[in-house]
C-alpha cells in the first residue's frame, strides 16, 4: 500500500506563516494523547497483509459478541446474507439463459416468449435477494442497540465493582477512559463491519462463481476492473485518515477554546478578564489552519478519484476488448459475454465494499481489544474476598485499626505508616493534622473503602477481611469532604437509595440545618437540585454541605464518619452542626476530621497525624499540656480570634 508522506499532509502548515506558527507552537503546552486516538499512529502504519492476517480472529470475536447479544438476530443477519449471495449467483445465471433465448435464431416474438420463463426466474431471484438483504439489514440494525447495551452494562458493572484503589491508579483510569470513549462505540461498529465483510465476500464469491461457470478466462477480468476502484477508495480513505490524525491536536485545542467560550462556569471570568478577543483570535487561527489542510485533502482526494476513474475506464475498455476477443475466437457465445458484463459489475462493487469493510473492521477491532483488556483488568481488581462472607455485627463495642500501612497506587511513599487508633461505642474521636497528613485516607480505611496493605481493622474481634465489604459499608454513615452534588431531588439526596421514611427525613434535615434550605426551594423536598434539568435549582456550597450532613444523619448507623463536615458552613450553622454531632454519639460512634480545632475540644480522644503517622493522642487537656503539634496548631488558631 503506497503511503502518503507526512510532509505532504502538513505542507499547508509549513508553507504559510511558517516562522510565526513555529514560534506559537513552541509557546503552546503539549497535549497528552487522547485515549480514542490510541491506535491512530499504529493504524497509519498498518499494511493490508497485516490486516488480512488478523482478520479471521477479529471476525470470530465480533461474531461471539453478536451471539452473546442476540443469537437469533446474529443468525438471521449471517444466514440471510449468505442466501442473498446464492440468489445473486442464481439471478446472474438465469440472466445468461434470458440472453441465450434472446440471441437465439428465429422471429423476435418467439425469442421473447422463449426468454420469459428465465426472465421470471431472474425476477424471482432478485426479488428474493432484495427481501433477504432487507431482512439481514433489519437483523443487523436490531443487533446494534443490543450489543451496545451488553457492552455498556458489562463496563458499568465491572467499573462500579472494582476496589476503590483501582480508581486511584492512573494506568487503570487511562484504560477505563480508553474502553469507555472508543472501545464501547467500536463494539457494535465491529459487528456491523464484520457483517459487511461477510456480505461483500458473499457478493464477490457469487460473481466470481458465476464467471467461473461461464468461462474461467473471465475471472481475471473481474480483478482487472475492481483493482482501480479498490486502489482509489483505500488510498483516499487513508489520506483522509492521516489528515484527521494530523489535525487531531489542533481540533482538541479548538474544542478546549470553544468550551471556554461557551461554558457557563467560565462565562464570568471570560468577561471580567476581557479575554474574549484573545480566545476568538486563537480559535480562528486554528480553524483557518485546519481549513487549509482540508482544502489540500479535498484536492488530493479528487485527484486520486479522477485517477481511479481514469484507470477504471481503461480497465473497462480492456475488459470489452478481452470479451470481444473471446467472442471473435468463439470461446464464449454472445449471451455469456452479456452475462459476464453484469457479473463483473456486481463483483466489482462487492469487492470495493469488502475492502472498505475489512479496513473498518480492523480499526474497530483494535479499539475493541482495549475494551476487552479493560474488562479483564477490572475483573482482577474486584475486592479479593472469599465468595460468601457474613455481614458485620449490627453494633460494636470497639473498632481498632492496628498498625495500618497504606500506599496509594503509583505513589513512592506510604500515606499511612503503622497507624493504630481506637474508636469506642458512644465516643467522638477526632483526627487532626496538617494538610496531607493522612486523615482522610485513614477514615476511608476505617470505612472499608481501602484495604490496608499492612496491619488490619477489627470490629470487636472480627477482622474486616472476614466480612462482606458491601454490607460493612451499610453499617457506616459518611459525611464526605468531597461530597457529590447528586442531580436528584432534595429528598433523594437525603435518602440516597434507602427507604423513604418521611419523619426520619424531617429529623435528619432539621439536624443538619438543611430545613432552611428546603423551605426556600420552589417544590420543597421534590425540587430537582440541578440546573441542567427543567425547573432545577442551584444550591450554594454551604447549602449542599447541609444536605450532605443530613444524608449522614439519615443513615443512622453505629459509625458516623464526618470528614470536614463544616468547611463551607457559616458560623451559626457550624456551631449547630457540631452540637448535633456530639448528640449523635449517644450510643453510636463519631469519627470527626476537622481543621476547626475549637470543635474538637469536647472529643473523647484526639489523634494527631503527621506525615502518615500518629504523633500524639489523648483528650484536649492532655494534648495541650503536652505542648506538642496539637497545642501549637490550637494556639495558632485561637490567637487569630483574640
Ligand atoms: N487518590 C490519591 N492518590 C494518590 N495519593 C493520594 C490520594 N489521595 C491522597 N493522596 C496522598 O495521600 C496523602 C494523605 O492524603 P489525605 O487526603 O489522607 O490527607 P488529609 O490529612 O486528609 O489532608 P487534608 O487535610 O488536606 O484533607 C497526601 O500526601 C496525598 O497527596
Amino acid at each position: 500500500m503506497p503511503r502518503i508522506p507526512w510532509s505532504v499532509i502538513l505542507r499547508p502548515f509549513r508553507r504559510k506563516r511558517k516562522a510565526r506558527e513555529a514560534d506559537r507552537e513552541e509557546e503552546l503546552p503539549k497535549l497528552t494523547d487522547r485515549p480514542w486516538m490510541a491506535h491512530s499512529a499504529e493504524l497509519a502504519e498498518t499494511r493490508m497483509s497485516t490486516v488480512a492476517r488478523r482478520l479471521p480472529a477479529l471476525i470470530a470475536q465480533a461474531l461471539r459478541l453478536a451471539w452473546r447479544a442476540n443469537p437469533r438476530d446474529t443468525l438471521i443477519a449471517i444466514v440471510f446474507n449468505l442466501m442473498a449471495g446464492v440468489f445473486t449467483a442464481f439471478g446472474l445465471l438465469a440472466t445468461t439463459e434470458v440472453l441465450h433465448a434472446l440471441f437465439a435464431e428465429g422471429p423476435t416474438p418467439d425469442r421473447v416468449r422463449g426468454a420469459l420463463p428465465s426472465l421470471l426466474l431472474v425476477g424471482a431471484a432478485y426479488t428474493l435477494q432484495g427481501a433477504l438483504q432487507t431482512g439481514a439489514g433489519w437483523a443487523q440494525s436490531r443487533l446494534d442497540p443490543q450489543i451496545e447495551r451488553t457492552v455498556q452494562n458489562r463496563l458499568l458493572e465491572l467499573t462500579t465493582g472494582v476496589e476503590l484503589a483501582a480508581l486511584d491508579d492512573s494506568a487503570f483510569l487511562d484504560d477505563l477512559q480508553r474502553a469507555e470513549s472508543r472501545g464501547l462505540v467500536s463494539a457494535p461498529m465491529m459487528v456491523v463491519h464484520t457483517i459487511d465483510v461477510v456480505t461483500g465476500f458473499v457478493g464477490l464469491a457469487a460473481a466470481a462463481g458465476v464467471l467461473g461457470v461461464l468461462h474461467p478466462a473471465l475471472l481475471p477480468l473481474l480483478l482487472l476492473t475492481a483493482v482501480p476502484l479498490c486502489w482509489a477508495s483505500v488510498r483516499s480513505a487513508r489520506m483522509g485518515y492521516l489528515t484527521q490524525l494530523a489535525l487531531a491536536s489542533s481540533r482538541r485545542r479548538r474544542w478546549i477554546l470553544s468550551d471556554l467560550m461557551t461554558s457557563r462556569q467560565q462565562a464570568a471570568e471570560v468577561r471580567s478578564f476581557t479575554v474574549r478577543d484573545v480566545l476568538l483570535r486563537q480559535y480562528d487561527e486554528l480553524a483557518s489552519r485546519e481549513r487549509d489542510v482540508e482544502l489540500v485533502l479535498a484536492r488530493r482526494q479528487t485527484l486520486v478519484k479522477a485517477t481511479g476513474d481514469g484507470l477504471q475506464g481503461l480497465a473497462t475498455v480492456a475488459v470489452y476488448v478481452a470479451l470481444g476477443y473471446l467472442l471473435w475466437r468463439g470461446s464464449v457465445p454472445l449471451a455469456v459475454a452479456g452475462a459476464a458484463v453484469l457479473a463483473i459489475r456486481t463483483g466489482k462493487t462487492s469487492l470495493a465494499n469488502l475492502v472498505y469493510a475489512v479496513n473498518r473492521c480492523y480499526e474497530d477491532g483494535l479499539y475493541f481489544a482495549d475494551y476487552l483488556n479493560f474488562c479483564d483488568q477490572a475483573e482482577n481488581r474486584a475486592p479479593k474476598r472469599a465468595a460468601e462472607l457474613p455481614a458485620p455485627p449490627e453494633a460494636f463495642e470497639v473498632i481498632r485499626a492496628e498498625d495500618v500501612t497504606f500506599t496509594y497506587p503509583g505513589a513512592d511513599t506510604p500515606s499511612l505508616h503503622g497507624v493504630s487508633v481506637e474508636l469506642r461505642r458512644g465516643e467522638v474521636v477526632a483526627l487532626v493534622g496538617e494538610n496531607g497528613s493522612g486523615k482522610t485516607t485513614l477514615a476511608k480505611i476505617l470505612a472499608g473503602l481501602y484495604d490496608p496493605e499492612g496491619g488490619e481493622v477489627r470490629w470487636d474481634d472480627l477482622s474486616l477481611w472476614q466480612v462482606d465489604p458491601a454490607r460493612l459499608r451499610e453499617r457506616i454513615a459518611v459525611i464526605a469532604q468531597d461530597h457529590t452534588h447528586w442531580p436528584m431531588t432534595a429528598r433523594q439526596n437525603v435518602i440516597m437509595g434507602r427507604p423513604d421514611l418521611p419523619e426520619a427525613v424531617d429529623a435528619a434535615i432539621a439536624s443538619s440545618g438543611a430545613d432552611e434550605v428546603i423551605a426556600e426551594l420552589a417544590h420543597g423536598y421534590d425540587t430537582l437540585l440541578d440546573r441542567r434539568f427543567d425547573g432545577g435549582a442551584e444550591l450554594s456550597g454551604g447549602q449542599w454541605q447541609r444536605l450532605a450532613a443530613a444524608r449522614g444523619f439519615y443513615r443512622d448507623e453505629p459509625l458516623l464518619i464526618c470528614d470536614e463536615p463544616s468547611a463551607a458552613l457559616d458560623a451559626r450553622a457550624e456551631h449547630a452542626l457540631f452540637e448535633r454531632i456530639r448528640a449523635h454519639a449517644d450510643g453510636r460512634t463519631v469519627l470527626l476530621i476537622t481543621h476547626r480545632l475549637a470543635s474538637v475540644r469536647h472529643a473523647d480522644r484526639v489523634y494527631v497525624l503527621e506525615q502518615g503517622k500518629v504523633v500524639e493522642h489523648g483528650d484536649h487537656g492532655s494534648l495541650m499540656a503536652a505542648g506538642g503539634l496539637y497545642a501549637e496548631l490550637y494556639t495558632l488558631q485561637a490567637s487569630a480570634y483574640r
